[in-house]
């Protein structure tokens, strides 16, 4: 028998007291119960979990203790000697079916919560809730999404959102439904801003989950139909319009958005949407010049070439196949997608945002000029080192140019803010930690934004637990509080850390990425967030809280440098078509050197910083999606990648917060339920639950409980 250590605390809420607003969980007498068990018993007989080099865990007997040494017979027949402190226990009672809420779970560990949720993703239930949230507030839970990769329409009905509408949280099964009504109402009843964080990687369902939150906020916040278009429906049809420009198949995703947003959804005093605006974040540039097979480039190029008539020749365009921006690989269709469908309902969605026919005009011209630059060819000029277009043709095109995603600027301007707004629910949706084979500067700023949220996730889940144990008297002076800020300092500290000495060499011209290499294994070689890998002259890993990334160098430096060429600059503000001169206002002629400087990695900084103080005004939901498998196919359910996007969605680590306290939470009388066998006589008839759990835990005599009544 290994050693038993177990903590009991006995917490009492008083009716009432913690459920200001909710009427439906009948919490009863308020009473529940958080149990620790730091490690527990193993005897000849207990069902265990033991890793797995294949499907991370599999569960077997103990069929031997030996000391620290476990015999354990798998289920797959095999018997694998293992060492007591890799052994987790199996709870025999679990329903095969699953259970909803992850905190239900005996065993709040790794392979209980993955095998929790293939169970339920076996039966295509597809949302469970990880982490004990604040039952008072109903914050800082995190709903697991599971990408069925197979329409589920009964899920997303309006006969659903009814359902959802004024049920408590916990009560029905878990749904971003479920987490939209929980920000609405408690921005409602406490008069306080939320946010619905929802993240994961390419293709595991963000923008999905994103929709539906935002569907789900219209259909509480709409109002009744007016003559002209609501804001919610403007707010609804920013989606197409957003995909169309910002959307494109990858590898990982048929329609993945290749930048990260934030859209705010203004109330006015009753709980009617009275504005938006959208915040974009990294839109992915380099694919319009660049896509490789099989891969497409933005949506808006292939709907365009599939248009009316009347449109392709107003825009000389053709068939796809003719632009070097597309051809460079062989993917030009989408399974059962039309792109002159696609193409109509985007100017459908683009009429509804508010987008006039001329503008609309002036953004596809510009799409189309794109391609066209894209077939420019160039001839040696007559000076030295200098190049000129082949011919007229390209002459012409040359004057059209432009950033695809200044479109969100009309998208805002249409929709509008309310200035007066008190309130708001923020739904951000941006890509996840992500660990390549190769990681460069893009990963790097996407690490770092998940960095920052991961520091909100812990300080707000550990303020909340401190407040939690402070009213309830629960001594939690051990719990420590996992920081990640010296990682952060590490990436952004000013002077000194990564992105200041990046911009240093950007504008050092004889910079190379191998000196900014060097630099950085000079100044932090003794980071203990940063290493050098051996063998390489210009890659550095950094330690995240999701695990370590080796980033290559490479292409930094080009990467972070964010200019346009004053020519080019003179050129496009020039333009008799106002929205392309709106694109490039002209420069502050007074601006000096160094403020001219501009990086793409500073910029970024500059927005997450924004991005950050914003949320911390309001009450965070968390929702993490998962892709369950990469062959984008439905019922299959690969154990490891899971695994491996729960660690990097941060899951992992807030159940170790978690656990740091008191993860496990029971009602009293469950509690008396399960564990009186230990003690029967505790069942007497005379005492109450809460009593009968006090003699209980004195009976069998267990150390470090504590008890408030
Ligand atoms: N709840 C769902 N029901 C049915 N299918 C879904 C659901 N969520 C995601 N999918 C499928 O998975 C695909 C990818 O989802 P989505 O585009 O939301 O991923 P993402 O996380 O936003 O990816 P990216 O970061 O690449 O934009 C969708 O196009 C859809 O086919």
């Amino acid at each position: 028998m290994v050693s038993i250590v177990m903590w009991f605390a006995v917490l009492v809420k008083n009716s009432g007291q913690c459920f200001k607003n909710q009427a439906a969980i009948d919490w009863n007498l308020s009473l529940y119960i958080l149990v620790q068990a730091t490690t527990t018993s193993l005897a000849v007989g207990s069902l265990v979990w033991v890793e797995d080099s294949d499907i991370a865990w599999i569960d077997g007997e103990v069929m031997q203790v030996n000391g620290e040494d476990i015999k354990v017979l798998c289920t797959s027949g095999k018997t694998v000697v293992v060492k007591a402190s890799n052994v987790y226990p199996k709870d025999a009672e679990a329903p095969s079916c699953g259970v909803d809420d992850m905190t239900k779970l005996a065993y709040l560990h790794e392979p209980g919560i993955l095998q929790n949720l293939k169970s339920r993703y076996d039966m295509n239930e597809i949302y469970a809730i990880a982490s004990n949230g604040f039952f008072q507030t109903y914050t800082g839970n995190i709903l697991i999404a599971v990408n069925p990769f197979r329409k589920l329409p009964h899920l997303y009905d309006s006969h659903m959102m009814a359902q959802y509408k004024g049920a408590d949280f916990g009560e029905l099964s878990p749904h971003p439904f479920a987490v939209a009504d929980a920000a609405y109402r408690l921005m409602i009843n406490e008069g306080i801003s939320q946010s619905i964080l929802v993240s994961g990687e390419s293709g595991a369902g963000k923008t999905e989950s994103t929709k539906l939150l935002m569907q789900y906020l219209a259909y509480m916040g709409g109002r009744a139909a007016a003559e002209e278009r609501t804001v919610e429906q403007k707010v609804l049809e920013s989606n197409p319009v957003l995909e169309a420009f910002g959307n494109a198949k990858t590898v990982r995703n048929n329609n993945s958005s290749r930048f990260g947003k934030f859209v705010e959804i203004q109330f006015d005093p009753r709980g009617r949407i009275s504005g938006a605006a959208v915040r974009t974040y990294l839109l992915e540039r380099s694919r319009v010049c660049q896509v490789s097979d099989p891969e497409r480039n933005y949506h808006c190029f292939y709907m365009l070439c599939a248009a009316p008539s009347e449109d392709t020749k107003r825009y000389k365009l053709g068939n796809p196949r003719a632009f070097h921006y597309l051809n460079q690989s062989n993917c030009y269709e989408l399974d059962g997608i039309d792109d002159s469908k696609e193409y109509a309902a985007t100017r459908r969605a683009m009429d509804v945002v508010g987008i006039s026919s001329e503008e609309q005009d002036a953004i596809f011209r510009v799409v189309a000029s794109i391609l066209h630059l894209g077939n420019i060819e160039f001839a040696k000029g007559k000076e030295v080192d200098s190049s000129v277009p082949k011919d007229e043709k390209s002459w012409f095109h040359l004057r059209t140019a432009a950033e695809l995603l200044m479109i969100v600027d009309k998208i805002n301007s249409s929709i509008g803010q309310d200035s007066d707004s008190k309130f708001l629910i923020g739904v951000l949706d941006i890509y996840g930690f992500e660990s390549f084979k190769t990681n460069s500067f893009e990963q790097f700023c996407i690490n770092l934004t998940n960095e920052k949220l991961q520091q909100h996730f812990n300080q707000h889940v550990f303020k909340m637990e401190q407040e939690e144990y402070t009213k309830e008297e629960i001594n939690w002076s051990y719990i420590e509080f996992v920081d990640n800020q010296d990682v952060l300092d590490l990436i952004e500290k000013k002077p000194g850390g990564i992105i200041a000495l990046l911009d240093e060499a950007c504008m050092f011209p004889r910079s190379t990425h191998e000196t900014f290499a060097q630099k950085l294994y000079q100044t932090f070689k003794n980071h203990k967030r940063f290493s050098k890998p051996k063998l390489s002259r210009s890659d550095f890993t950094i330690c995240h809280y999701a695990g370590d990334v080796t980033y290559q160098t490479e292409l930094f430096l080009d990467k972070n440098k964010d200019y346009v060429v004053a020519e080019h600059q003179a050129l496009l503000t020039a333009s008799k078509c106002s929205f392309v001169s709106g694109l490039f206002p002209p420069l502050a002629q007074e601006s000096s050197k160094s403020s001219k400087f501009s990086s793409i990695g500073s910029r970024f900084k500059q927005q997450l910083l924004s991005l950050l103080e914003t949320l911390s005004s309001t009450e965070p939901h968390y929702i993490r999606c998962v892709k369950p498998n990469n062959l984008l196919k439905p019922s299959i359910f690969e154990n490891k990648n899971v695994l491996q996007q729960l660690q990097c969605g941060g899951v992992m680590e807030a159940i170790r917060i978690s656990c740091a306290g008191y993860p496990t939470k029971k009602p009293f009388v469950e509690f008396v339920d399960r564990f009186s066998l230990l003690a029967p006589e505790v069942l007497d008839g005379s005492s109450d639950e809460v009593a009968a759990c006090k003699k209980l835990l004195k009976k069998v005599g267990l150390q470090g409980y504590q008890v408030n009544v």
